[in-house]
């Protein structure tokens, strides 16, 4: 069903996705400007089993539900360190239609990046400007970019392998680019066929020419935790590059779970090695959900400090050169977790789902969004939590 009918129907039962619709769980944004400057003061109830605590404990604000202080408290030890607001960099675009079997139209690319930057997203990673050989995909860099160069509010990173790339990609009138080495040195050799030390060689002149031209410059490590070829990645490598990167200007280091192996037990190692080198203010995750625990891994990097998440709409995407590697966390279910714990990101997740149902519909697939999926069951069939919620 269309995202519009469906938010037609939830609006109709009293119920909306815009703020992470969930039956348990109600914020109030009272919450989050009284605790610390930059951390989540309370968020959530604790599940399903609490409706009735909530019902007790909550007044109407407004619209939302206020926490009593009993759960304020109580939820503020587990989410005390997730920043308030987190900045979410939309890589569908790009790395999501990198990787598509048949060539997305021009027009089709410039719609979608259209409708995530009126959804609110404010940074969108928009294309690359690679070898069309490599990637034959993203050939029409230069006509997306004339297509969005009246768009405005949000910024368009575009992935640069080398001085020709940034070259290009200036005068396509980018205004921000991102290089992208690898933690691992097979992977290098496959993705942009040269060694490590060779790409950050490539990558300082990139960063010198943007210094010139007072361009922001982001860094990609990826195989931060495993390779498609040479297996799991050692902590020390990617620490390694992210430092090499942050050295030579970039103002982020993007970490890239590129096969999305990774699970809390080998992210937090892999975090804490490159934090030691990078400051954690200049870092982004960036998970692939290959084996469904991209969510976990950005709920533990939150509550290691991080505030930048990539992710993609729809869950589109995966790497040419990491065979069998999934798409980017869906957008869609990071953001309803974010609103489901209180943090800001200012993306309206009802408008995002349009996006997400435009170029689903374009690709002939469903989403890989669990939320979308779920959130169009719900409008269509309600079910016993639509119903208790609906009475609140
Ligand atoms: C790096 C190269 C170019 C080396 O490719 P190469 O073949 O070694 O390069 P070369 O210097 O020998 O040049 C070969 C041809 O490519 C041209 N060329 C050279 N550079 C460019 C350029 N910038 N734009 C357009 N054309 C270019 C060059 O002019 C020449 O053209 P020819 O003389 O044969 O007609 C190639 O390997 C390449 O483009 N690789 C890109 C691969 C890619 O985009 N992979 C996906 C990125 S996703 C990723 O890395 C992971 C990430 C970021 O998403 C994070 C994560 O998930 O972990």
């Amino acid at each position: 069903m269309q995202a519009a009918k469906v938010s037609a129907k939830l609006t109709r039962r009293g119920l909306s996705w815009r703020h992470g619709y969930n039956p348990t769980m109600r914020i109030s944004s009272r919450f989050l400007s009284s605790s610390s400057a930059s951390h989540v003061g309370v968020s959530s109830t604790n599940g399903l089993g609490i409706q009735g605590e909530v019902d007790n404990c909550c007044q109407q604000d407004g619209g939302d539900v206020v926490l009593s202080r009993e759960n304020k408290r109580r939820l503020s030890q587990y989410l005390r360190h997730i920043p308030q607001f987190v900045k979410i960099v939309e890589v569908g675009p790009r790395d999501g239609l990198q990787n598509e079997k048949h060539i997305v139209p021009t027009a089709v690319k410039v719609e979608l990046i259209k409708m995530l930057v009126s959804s609110g997203l404010r940074v969108v990673e928009a294309t690359s400007f690679v070898s069309p050989k490599w990637v034959p995909q993203l050939a029409d860099a230069n006509d997306v970019m004339e297509g969005i160069r009246n768009v405005e509010g949000a910024r368009f990173p575009v992935l640069t392998p080398n001085i020709k790339g940034f070259e290009a990609a200036v005068a396509a009138g980018a205004k921000e680019v991102a290089i992208f080495a690898s933690a691992s040195e097979s992977f290098s050799k496959s993705n942009i066929n040269c060694s490590i030390e060779e790409s950050l060689r490539r990558y300082r002149e990139v960063a010198v020419a943007a210094r010139k031209h007072s361009l922001p410059v982001r860094g990609y490590v990826s195989c931060v935790v495993g390779c498609p070829i040479e297996g799991m990645v050692p902590p020390s490598n990617v620490a390694y590059v992210a430092k090499e990167l942050y050295g030579m200007g970039c103002s982020e280091i993007s970490l890239g779970d590129t096969i999305g192996v990774g699970t809390p037990g080998t992210v937090i190692p892999m975090l804490e090695s490159v934090v030691d080198v990078v400051p954690i203010e200049n870092l982004a995750v960036h998970f692939h959900d290959t084996y469904g625990q991209a969510l976990s891994n950005i709920l533990l990097s939150l509550q290691m400090g991080i505030g930048t998440v990539d992710c993609s709409v729809s869950g589109l995407g995966g790497c040419p050169y990491a065979k069998g590697a999934s798409g980017n966390v869906a957008t869609e279910d990071v953001v309803y977790m974010l609103n489901g714990i209180g943090v800001k990101t200012n993306v309206d997740l009802e408008k995002l789902m349009l996006a997400g149902d435009f170029i689903s519909k374009h690709l002939g697939r469903p989403s890989a969004s669990k939320v979308a999926i779920a959130l169009q069951k719900v409008a269509s069939k309600p079910n016993k939590c639509t119903a208790t919620a609906s009475k609140l």
